[in-house]
């Protein structure tokens, strides 16, 4: 990409940096001619499409070798190393290769299945047996293996009719004798122990039942576009919406941990694409929903089995053919288009690849619907492409011929390149920019045994991990606000969104793009959207008034018993662009004042109202006592190598004592200086608590984590989600030291995770089962 950068000419760049939209087909056509002409550009296509170099292509002869190893791992009873090396061999084999007779898929899955059962996986040893089957239905140690791993599930009847298969499929008689003699085993536990108790999958998490979604309309805001309103009343915690994706795209840091099409945690039986060697998927179900080609011989004849008994052949044949029917999904292959050359997702950035798959769906679409003028029936979102960088309009401007040249080897007279046509990816890509989405995961903390046992505790950060990216069109319209009234979650690749309070008829619905009130200030929140979003926010959180921003870097008044706030330069001039919205509304203002039910910033905020706004940096905003910030400032910073000393500590599970006083030293300091509620304090705080509980002091812990959280609730408010997070580390904590206040906790968490993730609360928050489990015990 640099290369390419470097060599378009100086005067080229200058006007594609002024380009508007308009221009764009000009500005295309322009640099498609300079690198018709230039001998890297061809290089680059030629990496990216030519099959001769694909790096996704199978190879027989690795996967033997992957294979012979997994063989050699597996008899010195190294099972991880077998279970890798299994299923790095499953990845390079070819369908239809055979070894020693067997079709070589076929017999790694075998091996693999053998290798989980000995690693106590049996549900997944008894998904990999199946696989083995759907490829060659006659192999008899496929249904042998299968038999055994269901003896261990206690499945006799199953095992029973396995090794029935077996048995008659088997040719050689020492094979038949170690089936006879488990079949005698699984005869006998079926006769003592018969059929247990139907046991429910363990890997597939029981979704509840989901509320009707509420009725909403798209309409024209006054300053943000088109919204989303709601048509009727919505009451807190219940669905809005819900939506698959248009197109999505796993990030690349998790192609090798994650499935490509649910971005769920791959399971140790993961398994790839029939056709290539790249992609990984947790379950038959995802590899079809990716439209990835399976390995499956779904038509495998059944004749020479006139033996076995009509129970059978329909047992053997639901095994078989278990998923056959949902093969034809309509689905495109996601990744077909990437595949040849250098595999384009392990090269291009993720939203390059995003918008090549949107485009191959476009295509489809235009296909199914025989249109002839070529990209018709683009996307309708919105972009911010005339406010772009020029490093990001040239970077656009080179991908989007890129990906057309590479789809163009796929749908040539669907695709003739031109200026129009490469000016359409370039666009598509502002519209990625500012419309995809990032589908997260709450990275669930590792629960190693009970939670009331120290050790246990739970009271580093819960935090979310970015796993995919996507773009869902009706979620696109979902504007932006600093005090969001809905939430998205994701369950596996698809948005959820919720409302969390109660909205009337008729009101926008908006959520946060990332940044809300109480988690900064207004100008840093304004900075973070017009640098990723270009744009500056029209939201109420940063037009009206509102605690959080007045406290959150704010100082505390010099005079000892007066409460009132003192604010730096920078804050002082963004509070003062709200007041200038309101000058001649007063009404509005008192308003906004008697919302802040904060006695003592509704006090603050009197008493900028009656003083005719004034707003003094440096002054507190009651008392109008003069703070030097400079000297505060200088004292502050002595504070940060100590402050810094005990989170090295805390991230080395191990806290020296000196380090821990002078922190507790340091706090008292920044107590002088910072407001009350100013977040530093509760951070520090929340440093002091995880301290405390890795040194064995609980009840110090307790403290230091609810000090932390009262100062969070007056910058966030009671019920929000981070409330909820720090609840989670008190809760846990007060279970270790017997706090019957825990009790309390736990249902608080409980009423606000369902309110930002209504019944999937329990799924998406692994750890609030064993909290309530607790609770339930006590
Ligand atoms: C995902 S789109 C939302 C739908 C968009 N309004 C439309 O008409 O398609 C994001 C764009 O909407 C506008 N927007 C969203 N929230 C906003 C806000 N709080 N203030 C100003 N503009 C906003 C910005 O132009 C932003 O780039």
């Amino acid at each position: 990409m640099e290369t390419l950068k470097s060599a378009v000419p100086d005067a080229l760049k200058q006007e594609i940096s002024n380009s508007t939209p308009s221009q764009l087909p000009s500005t295309c056509a322009s640099l498609l001619d300079f690198f018709h002409n230039l001998p890297q550009f061809h290089q680059m296509i030629k990496d990216l499409t030519d099959p001769s170099v694909a790096l996704c292509c199978k190879d027989r002869n690795a996967a033997l070798e992957a294979k012979l190893k997994g063989n050699e791992c597996f008899s010195k009873g190294e099972y991880s190393n077998a279970l890798l090396f299994y299923s790095k061999a499953l990845r390079l084999a070819p369908v239809d290769m055979d070894d020693m007779e067997i079709n070589l898929v076929a017999l790694l899955y075998v091996n693999r299945a053998s290798t989980l059962q000995k690693m106590g996986l049996l549900l997944e040893c008894l998904r990999d047996c199946s696989r083995a089957l759907r490829v060659s239905p006659r192999y008899a140690k496929a249904w042998f293996r299968r038999g055994k791993a269901n003896i261990s599930l206690g499945k006799f009847e199953d095992a029973i009719r396995d090794l029935n298969i077996s048995l008659m499929l088997e040719i050689s008689s020492s094979g038949k004798r170690q089936i006879e003699a488990e079949l005698k085993i699984a005869l006998d536990k079926f006769k003592r122990i018969g059929i247990p108790g139907k046991k429910t999958n363990q890997n597939q998490s029981e979704v509840p039942d989901e509320p009707d979604q509420v009725k909403l309309q798209c309409l024209l805001t006054t300053t943000k576009g088109r919204g989303m309103f709601c048509v009727d009343d919505v009451s807190e915690a219940s669905l809005v919406h819900k939506e698959d994706p248009y197109a999505a795209v796993i990030l690349k840091k998790c192609r090798e941990t994650h499935c490509h099409f649910c971005f769920n945690e791959l399971p140790a039986d993961a398994i790839s694409c029939a056709s290539c060697s790249i992609p990984l998927y947790c379950s038959d179900w995802c590899q079809i929903q990716a439209g990835a080609p399976k390995f499956d011989k779904s038509s495998n004849s059944f004749s020479g089995l006139e033996g076995l008994a009509d129970d059978l052949k329909n047992y053997m044949s639901d095994v078989v053919l278990e998923g056959a029917s949902t093969l034809d999904t309509g689905h495109i292959a996601e990744h077909r288009h990437e595949c040849h050359g250098f595999h384009w997702p392990l090269i291009l950035p993720s939203e390059v690849v995003l918008a090549g798959r949107i485009l191959v769906k476009v295509i489809k679409q235009n296909r199914r619907a025989s249109a002839d003028s070529n990209l018709v029936g683009f996307l309708d979102l919105s972009h911010n492409y005339l406010q772009l960088p020029p490093e990001s309009k040239l970077e656009m401007h080179i991908y989007s011929i890129i990906l057309l040249q590479c789809l163009q080897h796929f749908y040539r007279t669907e695709l003739p390149i031109s200026g129009i046509m490469v000016s359409k990816p370039v666009i598509l890509l502002s519209q990625i920019q500012v419309n995809s989405m990032a589908v997260v995961r709450m990275q669930a903390p590792e629960v190693k045994g009970p939670i009331y046992e120290p050790g246990n505790a739970l009271t580093s950060n819960l935090e979310q991990v970015k796993v995919g990216q996507a773009v869902y069109v009706a979620g696109s319209f979902f504007n932006h606000s600093c005090q969001p009234n809905i939430h998205t979650y994701f369950l596996s690749r698809t948005l959820h969104v919720q409302a969390t309070e109660y909205v009337l008829a008729g009101s926008e619905l908006e959520l946060s793009y990332g940044p809300q009130v109480g988690q900064w200030d207004c100008k840093d929140r304004q900075r973070l959207l017009e640098d990723r979003y270009s744009y500056t926010c029209q939201c109420t959180g940063c037009s009206e008034l509102n605690v959080s921003d007045l406290v959150i870097n704010a100082y505390r008044c010099t005079k000892l018993n007066c409460l009132g706030v003192t604010l730096d330069r920078t804050v002082t001039t963004c509070e003062k662009e709200k007041l200038k919205l309101l000058i001649d509304a007063p009404t509005v203002y008192s308003k906004q004042v008697e919302k802040l039910k904060d006695a003592n910033i509704a006090e603050v905020a009197c008493h900028v109202f009656e003083s005719d706004y004034k707003l003094e940096p440096q002054h507190c905003l009651v008392c109008d006592s003069y703070r030097d910030l400079e000297a505060s400032c200088a004292a502050i910073s002595q504070t940060v190598s100590c402050c810094k000393r005990l989170q090295d500590a805390i991230a080395s599970n191990e806290v020296p004592t000196n380090i821990l006083l002078d922190a507790v030293k340091c706090t008292d300091l920044l107590r002088t200086i910072f407001h009350p509620y100013n977040k530093r304090i509760a951070e520090v705080e929340d440093n002091l608590a995880q301290a405390f509980c890795l040194v064995g002091e609980l009840q110090a812990a307790i403290d230091h984590c609810k000090a932390s959280i009262q100062i969070l609730e007056k910058l966030y408010g009671v019920n929000h989600i981070v409330i909820g997070n720090e609840l989670i580390k008190l809760a846990s904590l007060q279970i270790l030291v017997g706090d019957s206040a825990a009790s309390g906790s736990i249902s608080r968490i409980s009423a606000i995770l369902s309110r930002y993730y209504g019944s999937h609360a329990d799924e998406i928050y692994p750890y609030l089962r064993h909290l309530k489990g607790r609770q339930d015990a006590d």
